[in-house]
């Protein structure tokens, strides 16, 4: 059942094949029981093989489609996906400082999983500046975290030394996720709001099939902290729910492949969370 007074918004690109974008964003809201809307700041043309064009959404349709939402329901948390250029970003930024929906996580996404290029270079200090700031909760992968930190990252102490200079740039909690690489082990990091940090151990799913994990990791974050989780309890069930996802593969496409968004969450998806490694 969807608990319609739990409302999550997400603005984001669309991707045509449905794996990634808005689609993985309501497709998580909604396996999390909570109520998704959403608004499109570009439209895909993309497969699980790659993105073929991209057409951005003008800022006055951008503009409306927050203030509609903004006028009739009730949100309790938003997440940025794909935001494309510097305009968008800005707009977006006004809008969430005029309507504070409350919990902001920004996905600051950049480059698809086939390698094109989501955020122009211009947007990526806008996003730092304006964005950032406003974020309960940013979570950028490895070569994101490294382009927002100005930092080149390479060992664990790099992990953190970066997720501590975006908590210096506004995000109140952070999370580095490292889906990137080839280990056989995966360890996402966790910076929370009042200083603590905590790293999420769990083994690699050797497949190609990674289509919208960090859309769906950062839709879960958003709902559940909707559903009333603390910031920890948040991402480790976030984290739980990505990994049965990806564990309970589909076969759709040629490339990478989008997740099972109705997956079972069991206690082979839980992950070790540990302080120190
Ligand atoms: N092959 C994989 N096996 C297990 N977990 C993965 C795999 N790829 C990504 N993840 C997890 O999925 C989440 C999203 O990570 P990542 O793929 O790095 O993000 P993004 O989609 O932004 O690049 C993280 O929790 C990461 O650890
Ligand atoms: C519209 C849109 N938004 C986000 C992603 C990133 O998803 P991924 O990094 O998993 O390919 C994408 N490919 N398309």
């Amino acid at each position: 059942m969807v608990n319609d007074t739990l409302q999550v918004l997400t603005i984001a690109g669309t991707d045509s094949s449905g794996g990634a974008g808005v689609s993985a964003d309501l497709k998580t809201f909604m396996a999390q029981g909570v109520y998704g809307a959403n608004v499109i700041v570009s439209v895909t043309a993309q497969n699980t093989l790659g993105v073929q064009s991209v057409q951005m959404i003008p800022s006055e349709v951008i503009t409306q489609q927050i203030q509609s939402i903004a006028e009739d329901l009730s949100l309790s948390a938003v997440k940025t996906g794909m935001l494309g250029d510097v305009q968008t970003v800005n707009t977006v930024a006004k809008a969430l400082k005029k309507y504070n929906f409350g919990n902001y996580i920004l996905d600051p996404v950049m480059v698809a999983k086939g390698g094109a290029k989501l955020l122009s270079d211009k947007a990526i200090l806008a996003l730092k500046t304006q964005l950032l700031p406003l974020a309960v909760m940013v979570t950028p992968n490895i070569p994101e975290a490294e382009v927002l930190s100005g930092m080149t990252i390479q060992t664990h102490e790099d992990i953190m030394a970066a997720a501590y200079q975006l908590q210096l740039l506004g995000a109140k909690n952070v999370l580095l996720k490292g889906g990137h690489g080839k280990e056989l082990t995966v360890y996402d990091f966790a910076l929370l709001a009042d200083g603590s940090h905590f790293w999420l151990k769990s083994q690699r799913v050797d497949t190609e099939r990674t289509h919208g994990t960090g859309d769906t990791l950062s839709a879960a974050i958003a709902a559940q902290r909707v559903l009333g989780c603390d910031m920890k309890t948040a991402i480790i069930k976030a984290k739980a729910y990505v990994d049965a996802t990806i564990r309970s593969g589909i076969q759709v496409g040629h490339g990478h492949g989008p997740l099972n968004h109705l997956a079972v969450i069991t206690k082979e998806n839980q992950p070790e969370v540990i302080n120190d490694i």
